[in-house]
């Protein structure tokens, strides 16, 4: 892993402020910690994305959420003032049914794909031309009681190619359960959205999808192919939908092990740690193999438009 040169500079000045924003022209955003936590939007979140927008800057959202579909994520924008549209978000569902279709090839309306998640998942598969199964089927909030799970009864669906695992707050022994069913024949593919350890909320840091596809990994003995950051693949199709200069690009996001791997490792022109979701500024100096320090940090994303009004 290539270390990023030189200790972290906190952005603390209108100076600095300024300095990085020239140095960019487009900026990648993680979502969840440095946009809103939850439902909650962080402060001054609209005002510095249209500050950068009548700078003239790219902007494109990639976010480990992979409980809702691109589309959705467009309402989500809407609904803080935020006009998005949908080709400039990617998230980690959509990397997983892009992952299914170009690396996997199945066949849509021949292979099926059992989801452990929410709607993102799916919505995505379905606009591939894929049909899913589980996910937010609700007869999968019933206890768990092997006679008579509908999924269980009458077998596993032999059409199911692939499991397509992700964040699910909805999670339950039942879906653990039949999930496990499929995992335990080789023939299906095992897919991860992303390996968050936590999902940040305003008041609360809660269990994220990489907590429970763990668990579903060591239940099955499998690793999965894990489809969002820091995963390279999703970076590529990135630069190359947009035809960008990396050295001109800049990961703006809350965690070090995806968001500031995802930058670093893609070799962009810098990264940007905000505080004011998973990291601490102790965790942003420190020296570890498993993580670059980010080139910037600051404590909320917020802070560059109020230091350079
Ligand atoms: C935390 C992560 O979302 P992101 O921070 O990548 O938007 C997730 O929701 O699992
Ligand atoms: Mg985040």
């Amino acid at each position: 892993m290539t270390a990023q040169k030189g200790a972290p500079v906190k952005v603390t000045s209108k100076e600095i402020a300024q300095e990085f924003l020239d140095r960019y022209d487009t900026f990648l955003f993680d979502c969840d910690g440095v946009l809103w936590l939850g439902s909650h939007a962080l402060p001054y979140t609209q005002e510095i994305l249209n500050l950068l927008k009548r700078l003239g800057k790219q902007l494109i959202f990639v976010t480990n959420n992979s409980t809702k579909s691109r589309l959705a994520y467009t309402k989500k924008f809407a609904s803080f003032g935020i006009d998005v549209k949908e080709e400039q978000i990617f998230t980690s569902g959509y990397a997983s049914a892009v992952y299914v279709r170009d690396f996997l090839k199945l066949q849509p309306g021949k292979d099926k794909v059992w989801v452990f998640g929410e709607s993102g998942i799916g919505e995505e598969l379905k606009l591939m031309g894929y049909e899913s199964l589980g996910g937010t089927d609700t007869r999968l909030d019933a206890p768990f009681n092997a006679a008579e799970s509908p999924f269980l009864v009458n077998g596993l669906d032999n059409d199911v190619s692939c499991v397509v695992a992700g964040l699910d707050t909805k999670v339950n022994y039942h879906r653990f359960a039949v999930t496990l069913q499929y995992l335990q024949k080789e023939s299906v593919h095992f897919v991860g959205t992303n390996v968050d350890s936590t999902f940040p909320q305003k008041s609360y840091t809660l269990p994220g999808a990489g907590s429970m596809i763990e668990s579903l990994a060591f239940s099955s003995n499998r690793r999965p192919s894990y489809c969002g950051k820091p995963n390279q693949n999703m970076l590529n199709s990135i630069i190359s939908t947009f035809n960008l200069d990396r050295s001109k690009c800049c990961m703006v996001g809350d965690r070090l092990n995806t968001d500031m791997k995802f930058g670093v490792e893609g070799g962009l022109g810098g990264t940007l740690l905000v505080l004011s979701g998973i990291e601490t500024e102790e965790r942003a100096l420190e020296i570890s193999p498993d993580y670059p320090r980010p080139k910037f940090y600051i404590d909320k994303l917020g802070d560059i438009y109020t230091l350079t009004q």
